[in-house]
């Protein structure tokens, strides 16, 4: 058996980016850039107010001046401002040519009208020359490379974009990902009651969802898949044949089936990948997951042209877990991102967590950040330790209910540095609870041994959601206690 790194390596040394399409603006979000993306003119393309007020020479110092025109934002008014004049100014508006400076309404004050009838305005503070205006350019240079190939657009990039007047972009293609549940008890998640030994489709509802989020931060924004329904294949050699077919007819980068992987004498997929293709691994050190399978089928009759096939355990959790760790990356690849690995963090468990003695373990957790939960000491140690007997680094004092409120309150505010992340397991970890993945945005790298890693243990985890959804930890009352900057 190999282990999940090599897995992910043999994974993604067989997966290539896509190719450059042509996308407009409107459906840039949560892709990656195939070309730079250089800015065409300067902003501000004029000299511009930041403030509203007046325009004026600032060698002219405090005094009463006439106001002898108006410069607003959106019109550009050719009035030279001379030296004893000003001019009415509002933010962003070009500044008059012969002014130097701004002076905010703030600092002026409406001063009794000249006998030409012209209004009159009172400067009370000196401007410095240059002061409250932005000058060409100095936001953006005209011919300023603003975004690079290879960037994922976000939603700022997509503003960026949009002031360069990028509109046509060239983007690296979406993966199109079918997806495939196999076995006779499989039913549709419509089905009720069920029937005799049936079970709802779970996987490919899941699946089908994780490839179209993909990975350009949780809750959607593109970044991911074109996806392909493919249904449920029955366990009967031609069916499962069919349905590798209508994948293949659809052209699509990357098939992934769910079941059907393991030991059992209708496991049919491994020996189907066999016959038409090749089979990279069948069988990976990890769980949930081990009987994870990654082909590549060359299809001649399409110019020689290369599929990749996830065989994904059938269990729900296998399946999660096994498309985050090797699906993911080779689709964010595939989008073009250039490192398409998960990210990892480091976080401390708030509880004891059993270990496996015979695979590496990737346990579902909710992160969050914030001080010392309740009833675990201050962490003293940065050691990720796997013994089983209680090592004193390990192990947290736990405190009685009485000392830990009172700790609470001494944690009001709590000092930054006290504030780390938190490792919240979703409880019984076996891999057909689907409900251990509820609110899990990581998974946390426990090795394999015949222990248990305690409470306070520093360990990694691979980040599977963004973390702008995470829980905010509460006090007892319900009082906050998130810190913020000293001062702020
Ligand atoms: N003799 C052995 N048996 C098993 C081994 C082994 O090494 N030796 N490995 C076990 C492990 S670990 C896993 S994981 C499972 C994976 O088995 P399959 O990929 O062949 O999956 P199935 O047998 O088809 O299904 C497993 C389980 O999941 C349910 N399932 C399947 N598809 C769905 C779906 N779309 N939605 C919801 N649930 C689904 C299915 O009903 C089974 O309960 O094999 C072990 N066996
Ligand atoms: O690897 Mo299986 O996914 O343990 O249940």
């Amino acid at each position: 058996m190999i282990s999940i790194p090599e897995a992910q390596d043999i994974v993604l040394s067989h997966t290539l980016p896509l190719g450059a399409v042509t996308v407009h603006l409107s459906d840039a979000l949560g892709r990656v850039l195939a070309e730079d993306v250089h800015a065409p003119d300067s902003l501000p393309p004029f000299p511009a107010s930041i403030k509203d007020g007046y325009a004026v020479v600032s060698s002219d110092g405090v005094g009463e001046y006439p106001v002898i025109g108006e410069s607003r934002a959106g019109q550009l008014d050719e009035l030279p401002v001379r030296p004893g004049t000003v001019a009415y100014i509002t933010t962003g508006a070009p500044v008059p040519p012969g002014a130097d400076a701004v002076v905010q309404v703030e600092d002026t004050e409406v001063a009794p009208q000249g006998p030409d009838g012209v209004r009159r305005v009172r400067i009370n503070k000196a401007a410095k020359a240059g002061q409250d205006i932005r000058p060409v350019g100095s936001d953006i240079a005209e011919g300023d490379i603003v975004l690079r190939a290879g960037e994922l657009v976000g939603v700022a990039e997509v503003g960026i974009l949009a002031t360069v007047g990028a509109v046509q972009l060239k983007v690296h293609a979406k993966p199109k990902v079918a997806v495939l549940s196999t076995g006779d008890e499989v039913v549709d998640p419509a089905t009720r009651p069920l029937g005799p030994g049936q079970i709802r489709d779970a996987n490919r509802a899941m699946l089908l969802a994780a490839a179209a989020r993909g990975g350009g931060g949780g809750g959607g924004g593109g970044g991911g898949a074109e996806v392909l329904d493919l249904g449920v294949a029955r366990d009967t050699e031609g069916h499962l044949e069919g349905c590798v077919a209508a994948a293949i007819e659809r052209r699509v980068d990357v098939l992934i089936t769910s079941g059907g992987v393991s030991m059992g004498d209708r496991d049919l997929v491994k020996p189907l990948l066999a016959r038409q293709g090749t089979i990279h691994f069948g069988r990976v050190r990890m769980k949930p997951g081990k009987p994870l399978t990654f082909a590549t089928l060359e299809i001649a009759e399409q110019g020689g042209r290369q599929m990749l096939v996830f065989g994904l355990p059938g269990n729900p959790v296998s399946s999660f877990v096994c498309f985050n760790l090797v699906v993911l990356p080779a689709i964010r690849k595939m989008a073009g991102w250039a490192a398409p690995e998960l990210r990892r963090v480091a976080a401390r468990l708030t509880r004891d967590i059993p270990q496996d003695p015979e695979r590496p373990e990737y346990h579902r957790a909710t992160l969050s950040w914030g001080p010392t939960p309740p009833g675990l000491a201050s962490p003293t140690n940065t050691n990720t330790n796997t013994n089983t007997d209680t090592n004193t680094n390990t192990t947290p004092n736990i405190v009685s209910g009485e000392a830990a409120s009172q700790q609470q309150q001494q944690q009001q505010p709590a000092p930054l540095d006290a504030c780390e992340l938190w490792a919240h397991s979703t409880g019984n970890q076996i891999s057909s609870r689907l409900l251990s993945a509820r609110s899990a945005n990581a998974l946390l790298e426990i090795p394999c041994a015949a222990g248990v890693l305690r409470a306070g243990t520093l360990v990694s985890a691979l980040l599977i959601d963004d973390l702008g959804s995470m829980p905010v930890p509460v006090a007892e009352g319900g009082v906050a206690v998130v810190p913020t900057t000293p001062g702020f």
